[in-house]
């Protein structure tokens, strides 16, 4: 099912995170978004006109992530927003990672 479609699920650690070629094969489904960290982090670098604009995307995403109990790690200013996205409690990727990066990238940006 398209990863638009699902929702994350609750993480409270206990469970490996994904292999090295699970993230890979899943990054397919999120084009756009890079791997990092020895595949243990998605990145995604958001470009923007002014502050304003990317304040109201971050603010977006706050939202988003609020509603999926998922979060990422967000670093902006003017011009621009880096979102970083990894399951903390398995210090890697899980496939809510993936859901809430496809989320994003279904964000208006304007
Ligand atoms: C129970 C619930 O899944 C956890 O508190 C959530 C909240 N948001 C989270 N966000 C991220 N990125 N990683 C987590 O491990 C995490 N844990």
């Amino acid at each position: 099912m398209d990863l638009r479609q699902q929702r994350c699920t609750p993480c409270r650690g206990g469970i490996p995170p994904l292999s090295m070629t699970e993230a890979n094969d899943l990054l397919a489904s999120v084009p756009g978004w890079m791997l990092e960290g020895g595949a243990t982090r998605l990145r995604r670098h958001f470009g923007f006109p002014d502050f304003v604009s990317a304040l109201a995307f971050v603010n977006r995403i706050g939202a988003l992530a609020e509603e999926e109990g998922h979060h990422p790690d967000l670093h902006f200013g003017w011009g621009y927003v880096d979102v970083v996205v990894y399951t903390h409690a398995i210090a890697g990727l899980h496939v809510n990672d993936y859901i809430l990066a496809a989320k994003i990238d279904a964000l208006p940006t304007a």
